[in-house]
């Protein structure tokens, strides 16, 4: 894909380099670690931030062959300009002991299936319930935020084993999960075999 980088943005980049020395991450870590960094001018992220190369090569070629993507809440769909996502918080209703977060993730798994990207930037019960189904994801972004929940269900996710970006803070948000996953959407696609 190729991206007029905003002034700006290049500007932002040259200071968080000027800061952080970022060059010894392998190419697709160092991406999202610099985009959330440059998202929430958070320098904290460079070691908050786990993730395994190996996973991201895989993740970035499924995002770029077409894999869909989908997203807790709006706020992350809007975070993410270059993409379609699939949201279903709209069509989801809370009930005893679910929250409506988490009855969004059922429905978005019944309609797209295995093989999906999932973007966790709000609800930490949006991730459980993930974690619940066996959704043969191609990534988990779980970045949720927040004192109740999150930080739990960030190590629920690593302990799972599934391929993930996650963090181990009681930080992230929706911002900082659309930026993890833009960052997977600017990286250059080898070979230019990008369908998407
Ligand atoms: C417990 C919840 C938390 N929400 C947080 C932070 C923010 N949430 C915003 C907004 C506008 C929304 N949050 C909901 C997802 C709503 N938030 C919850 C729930 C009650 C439960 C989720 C969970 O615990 O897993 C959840 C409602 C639900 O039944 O799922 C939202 C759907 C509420 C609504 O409008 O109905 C809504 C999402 C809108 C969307 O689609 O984008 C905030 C902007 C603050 C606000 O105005 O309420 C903010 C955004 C943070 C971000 O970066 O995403 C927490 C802090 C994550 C909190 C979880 C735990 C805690 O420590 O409090």
């Amino acid at each position: 894909m190729n991206r007029v980088v905003h002034p700006i943005e290049q500007e932002s980049y040259r200071r968080l380099r000027a800061r952080l020395d970022t060059s010894h991450f392998p190419p697709l870590t160092r991406a999202v670690v610099e985009r959330v960094i440059h998202s929430a001018a958070d320098l904290e992220y460079a070691t908050d931030l786990v993730m395994d190369e190996g996973e991201l090569v895989t993740a970035h070629a499924a995002l770029h062959a077409g894999a869909p993507v989908v997203v807790d809440v709006e706020m992350v769909a809007a975070g993410i300009t270059r993409r379609e996502t699939v949201c279903r918080l709209r069509d989801a209703v809370a009930g005893p002991g679910l929250t409506r977060s988490a009855h969004a993730i059922r429905l978005a798994y019944e309609q797209v299936g295995p093989g999906a990207l999932w973007v966790i930037g709000n609800a930490p019960t949006a991730l459980e319930e993930l974690l619940t189904l066996n959704a043969d994801p191609a990534l988990v972004i779980g970045l949720p935020v927040g004192f109740v929940g999150a930080v739990e269900s960030k190590a629920a996710l690593r302990e799972s084993g599934l391929p993930a970006v996650s963090n181990v803070s009681e930080k992230g948000g929706s911002a900082v999960a659309s930026a993890a996953l833009n960052a997977l959407l600017y990286h250059p696609v080898p070979d230019s075999e990008e369908t998407s």
